[in-house]
């Protein structure tokens, strides 16, 4: 047999059927809904006289509409736009007899966050939503990807995608992070080398000591920004750190289930000789807490650099470097260290997992926030913020000063009423920070949370590794 990637092994083990030129239909073991890409979906089944074909394999929370504070189970805190449209997924997911979290369960969160910690997502599976951040899931070594309204119809009706393969790209972060280095950082950094559109066509595997060595929440945050890299999934092999994360979940397999999956789960590793298409090596020593200074998320440099000037730029990205100076207002040779913020967001899909606030807590344990800071953490779903409050985080948050909100995407983008102020500069520990994502004319710095919460403290931009 000739020897195989990870991806080519998943993505022969779903295909149903292969056209001459490639297009395959593939299987899909998950499909997650959540309420903003998927009204017009369950409209066409409605239409069309469908039913939901695998309502099993079907999973629906609402979570970017929602608001986070308190008595938001009332319809009527909520804005009409948002009310239709979590009414919507409320009734789709009763009339098609899907699994749901309603936002009055304590499981309701971030769709990919609730997915994991439910156990929905296994190795080895398929998994789609409407929703280009589904690459999060790729992290238990599933070949996860978001796709559009009509697929999540398709999807919906048929329980198969209509899909081509892409090309394999390795990333290899080898040796290990130095202190005060996260996920976050790494997955900054491999964006700042590979630009936006780098992985354009590639479905990419993480790999290398630096990658086994994180969490199953590390993991998650590298591969839930694949996407900004261009990819169309990220993907890490499972291992041990894999299988003790799943175990025990509510829809993980059990007993003699339990076995067989593992041993399938344990063929799920690209082979050594394997062809890669394209790779990409970063020594993990060479990381540095890193943060944006624009508004693309390759716009990403090490903590100890200045913000730059449009003209070391080469061709098109001149004007396009000047427009984020200007959007973002920033002075080319400023240290990014005394780039002043006003507002702190911890959370979203990317770092809104136990492990983020464990590591935002431990900056701000015994600290306070700068005065006339705005800061929030939103914790990823209702259980993250259980945990989190049993663990005593959450005091730690309070006494400090911020917020401390339900489960929601909150402001990772401007679809609740969570939102930034024109001209507000935030430190987000979020993925994306495109001009006006947290709210119009809002500023963004993406960094990990232990940084975000060194920001909250200090007023500015700040290297963590001063304040631990
Ligand atoms: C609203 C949704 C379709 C969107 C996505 O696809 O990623 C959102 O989650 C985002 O992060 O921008
Ligand atoms: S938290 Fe942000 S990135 Fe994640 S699904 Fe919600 S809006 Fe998208």
């Amino acid at each position: 047999m000739s020897p195989k990637t990870l991806y080519d092994k998943i993505w022969d083990a779903h295909v149903v059927h292969e056209d001459k030129d490639g297009t395959c239909l593939l299987y899909i073991d998950r499909h997650l809904v959540h309420e903003v890409t998927s009204p017009q979906a369950f409209e066409g089944l409605r239409m069309a006289g469908r039913t939901v074909r695998a309502p099993d394999k079907t999973i629906a929370v609402p979570d970017h509409n929602v608001p986070t504070t308190a008595g938001r189970d009332d319809p009527d805190q909520m804005p009409e736009d948002s009310r239709i449209q979590v009414a919507a997924l409320d009734k789709n997911a009763k009339d098609f007899g899907i699994h749901y979290y309603p936002v009055s369960d304590i499981r309701q969160g971030i769709v990919h966050i609730v997915g994991p910690e439910q156990g929905w997502t296994l190795p080895g599976m398929t998994v789609v939503c409407g929703d280009s951040h589904t690459a999060t899931h790729g992290a238990f070594g599933a070949l996860a990807h978001g796709i559009g309204t009509s697929e999540v119809e398709h999807v919906l009706a048929t329980q198969t995608l209509i899909q081509k393969k892409s090309k394999n790209m390795k990333v290899e972060i080898t040796g290990k992070l130095s202190p005060g280095v996260t996920a976050k950082d790494i997955v900054l950094r491999i964006i700042a080398e590979t630009g936006t559109a780098g992985g354009t066509g590639y479905v990419i595997e993480y790999c290398g000591e630096a990658i086994r060595n994180l969490s199953m929440e590390g993991r998650m945050t590298v591969c839930n920004m694949a996407i900004e890299g261009g990819a169309r999934a990220g993907l890490i092999a499972p291992d041990q750190t894999t299988y003790d994360y799943v175990m025990g979940r509510p829809h993980a397999p059990k007993g003699a289930q339990w076995e067989a999956a593992l041993n399938w789960w344990k063929t799920l590793f690209s082979d050594d000789d394997a062809a890669w298409d394209k790779v990409l090596t970063i020594a993990g020593e060479s990381i540095e807490p890193t943060v944006t200074w624009g508004t693309s998320p390759e716009d990403a440099l090490p903590i100890s650099a200045l913000v730059p000037s449009a003209d070391s730029f080469k061709g098109g990205k001149v004007a396009a470097a000047q427009r984020s100076l200007d959007y973002m207002d920033l002075k080319p040779g400023t240290p990014l260290k005394e780039i002043a913020i006003d507002t702190v967001f911890i959370g979203s899909c990317t770092n809104g997992r136990i492990e983020d606030l464990r590591a935002a807590a431990e900056i701000l344990k015994g600290r306070k926030i700068k005065e006339g800071m705005r800061a929030m953490i939103v914790p990823g779903s209702g259980l993250v913020r259980a945990q989190a409050e049993e663990e005593g985080l959450a005091d730690i948050f309070k006494e400090a000063g911020f917020e401390w909100r339900l489960a929601g995407c909150s402001m990772c983008l401007a679809m609740n009423p969570d939102q930034l102020k024109p001209g507000e500069r935030c430190a987000a520990t979020s993925n994306r920070n495109f001009e006006g994502r947290q709210g119009r004319g809002g500023r963004t710095h993406l960094m990990s949370p232990a940084m975000a919460a060194a920001a909250a403290v200090t007023g500015h931009i700040t290297d963590v590794r001063e304040l631990v």
